[in-house]
């Protein structure tokens, strides 16, 4: 007798082909075990969704193929990790096929069922070197209380800890608790970009690694090469390791004995996939931790509106730690009014002079803007020439150390001309800021002062491109953490998470941009990034009466500052939701983009407007608005052109429902005539920019 289990395969987005796919097997297989089936003229790897005693209805004998290999050297997937992807691709409007198959490792999808028992045979690697335990501190009073109450949470809990508030610890201690409450538990911690904070997952290895074995704790991130992210995939999945520590796509980790799941620096805007499934991984934590009966701990010193709205309402549980451990003070705000600082200049002159007295004790300064290379724009003055992208609608940045002008949308990379390509003008000057000039001029502007051992103030920079190379964030970090360097210049890279100890100034040189960017979460994420950055400063309580928060500025009167004077971020975020309830944005209405990529703008806007049109006929129509197609900020990218709508609505249920019904929709609205040239579109349900 022949068994029909129903297998998931990855196919394309959009294809029409339905999700699950009909085989024939000799023997009953368990719902979650991998297999390998034919497809096409290919083998794939497909995880059984379900298996049937009949044959699918309609499915003419001798049609059906045979499941061509079992992976049963692998326990199969469990009920909870198959409801996750199936509820992420619901949700997000994606194929299940394609976000289950996304979400195993890739070398799986290559390993004969032999080559994979043999994997599961080798012995893990021995420990690389030998790591000093780390030990359980006594907590503060206000740890205890919160370590106490997530011990006992039954909803979500936000852990609202101030920067320096000691959150790690309570992370740890959390993690100690569940591991300890069965032999099988695991637990999942997620964080926005593994390689800043390499501390972090030094301290989880140190604390966990030394007890419960050197594969008890797993990294899983894109960072790892293939064959690493195997290894640490079917530890977990195998319940060896007891902790993974991860980026959001560590969400979909196969992990049987899930117990606690920590999202820290659940404000991170990184949490939120960009491409594929546009999932958001915080999100999926929460109904993560519910479908396994896990508890669920998002801990920020600046929590995202959503999440804050969320704790307001009861819905999560929110844990205060407004102190700092060691009692020491939060930074003091400086506001520099530029309107009356000399023309032109690059640092304000007494943010110089609270610099060079930094040096001259032997503190550290983080100088924070927001734009890498010397400068956005490189322009000619006799004609107006620009170093406009060639292939995108932006600039191309001026790098001075290499003299490269490089497009950072595209890639597009040329030497810098000698003379104005359009006029022949050699008088062609950079236009704004970044990195690398800030870099320059204040090596130049620092060049009298003097640390107390009389050697001259050192200035490093820290941005995506000093950090390219493997192992040079690590170093860079390494020398500022050791005091080799005074000023550090850097992007909010610089900002993130970093428990420095002998910083006491940071300074924010240009954060008015994002005062009136027509981004609604625009001051949210300054508001976060001026907080966060702020929170560098002063962490050794016996140095924090003296850190400050310079920020240079030309609207000095605005009101996101009188809050971040107060480090008050509940009452910045109660002003900032009044106005998102006013303007009905989210969280108070839910949002999705319909996005196209074209290979001319009328085509992206053409495929939208169909989209639009077929969607009136839908019931579902009624509850959602749909707003006209516009081209992006950044119109053309590598010559593609894109554009986007927007569909609202303020009942998430009801925009699901419409979404789910608009999707054959979409199927063909890409055929329509006015869509000819439409390259892909997406869905983005809850999107982060809008
Ligand atoms: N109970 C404790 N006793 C002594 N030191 C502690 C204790 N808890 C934490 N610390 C130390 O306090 C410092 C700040 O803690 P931590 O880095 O966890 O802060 P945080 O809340 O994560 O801040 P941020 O949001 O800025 O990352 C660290 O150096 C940590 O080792
Ligand atoms: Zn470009």
């Amino acid at each position: 007798m022949y068994h029909w289990p129903a297998v998931v395969v990855a196919t394309p987005a959009h294809s029409g082909v339905g999700d699950l796919l009909s085989y024939r097997s000799g023997a009953a297989l368990a719902a979650g075990t991998l297999v390998r089936v034919p497809l096409g003229a290919r083998e794939v790897l497909g995880i059984v969704w379900r298996c049937d005693d009949a044959p699918p209805e309609g499915l003419a004998p001798g049609q059906a193929r045979d499941v061509a290999q079992v992976l049963d050297a692998l326990p199969p997937l469990d009920a909870g990790w198959r409801e996750l992807v199936a509820f992420a691709a619901r949700y997000y409007q994606r194929g299940l096929g394609e976000v289950a198959l996304a979400a195993l490792p890739p070398p799986l999808r290559d390993l004969t069922p032999e080559q994979l028992a043999r994997r599961l045979k080798r012995p893990a690697k021995a420990a690389a070197a030998e790591i000093a335990p780390d030990h359980e501190r006594a907590l503060s009073p206000e740890q205890a209380g919160a370590l106490a109450a997530i011990d006992g949470a039954t909803a979500p809990v936000l852990l609202f800890g101030t920067t320096g508030s000691g959150k790690t610890e309570v992370y740890l201690q959390a993690c100690a608790h569940a591991l300890a409450s069965e032999t099988t538990a695991q637990v999942l911690v997620l964080v926005p970009e593994i390689n800043l904070t390499p501390q972090l997952e030094e301290r989880f290895r140190a604390r966990f690694a030394t007890v419960h074995g050197h594969d008890a704790v797993v990294s899983l991130h894109s960072g790892m090469t293939p064959p690493q992210r195997l290894a640490a995939w079917i530890a977990a999945h195998t319940g060896r390791a007891r902790i993974v520590l991860g980026t959001r796509l560590a969400v979909f980790a196969s992990l049987p004995g899930l117990r606690l799941i920590v999202v820290d620096e659940e404000h991170d805007p990184s949490y939120k996939s960009q491409d594929g499934a546009r999932y958001s991984a915080r999100d999926l934590a929460i109904y993560r931790a519910r479908v396994a009966g896990a508890r669920v701990v998002l801990g920020s010193a600046t929590p995202s509106l959503e999440s804050w709205h969320a704790s307001e309402q009861g819905r999560y549980r929110r844990l205060d730690m407004p102190s700092r451990i060691g009692g020491g003070a939060l930074p003091r705000l400086r506001l520099v009014d530029m309107n009356h600082q000399p023309k032109g200049a690059l640092i304000a002159p007494p943010l110089l002079a609270a610099m060079a007295e930094r040096v001259a004790r032997g503190e550290q300064c983080l100088v924070l803007i927001n734009r890498r290379g010397y400068a956005p724009v490189l322009a000619c003055h006799a004609c107006g020439w620009k170093s406009g992208c060639p292939h995108c609608s932006a600039y191309r940045v001026f790098h001075k150390l290499d003299r490269t002008l490089r497009c950072h949308h595209c890639g597009f990379t040329q030497r810098v001309p000698r003379a104005c390509p359009d006029c022949g003008n050699l008088d062609i000057e950079p236009i704004g800021r970044g990195t690398e000039q800030v870099e320059e001029q204040l090596a130049r502007l620092l060049a009298e002062a003097r640390r107390p051992d009389g050697g001259p103030a050192r200035v490093a920079r820290m941005d995506a491109d000093t950090t390219k190379a493997k192992g040079s964030l690590e170093a860079q970090l390494a020398a500022l953490h050791a005091g080799e360097v005074d000023v550090l210049v850097g992007t909010q890279m610089i900002a993130k998470g970093h428990d420095f100890r002998r910083i006491t100034l940071v300074a924010a040189i240009n954060a008015d941009a994002s005062l009136f960017a027509s981004d609604h979460r625009a001051p949210e994420r300054l508001f976060a990034l001026l907080l966060q950055a702020a929170g560098r400063a002063g962490r050794d309580a016996a140095h924090s009466a003296a850190s400050e928060l310079w920020v240079q500025t030309w609207h000095p009167e605005h009101k996101l500052f009188a809050h971040l004077r107060a480090h008050d971020h509940p009452g910045f975020a109660k002003a900032e939701l009044a106005d998102r309830q006013a303007a009905a944005m989210p969280p108070f209405a839910h949002q999705a983009l319909l996005r196209a990529d074209a290979r001319t703008q009328e085509a992206a806007q053409g495929f939208l407007k169909a989209a639009s049109r077929a969607a009136q006929a839908l019931p579902q129509r009624e509850a959602v608005t749909l707003y006209p197609a516009v081209p992006l900020t950044i119109q053309r990218v590598a010559n593609v052109e894109r554009a986007q709508l927007l569909v609202e609505s303020d009942s998430r249920a009801a925009l699901q429902r419409f979404l789910t019904a608009w999707q054959p929709l979409l199927l063909q609205a890409r055929s329509a005539p006015e869509a000819r040239g439409l390259i892909r579109y997406a869905v983005d349900v809850d999107p982060l920019s809008v």
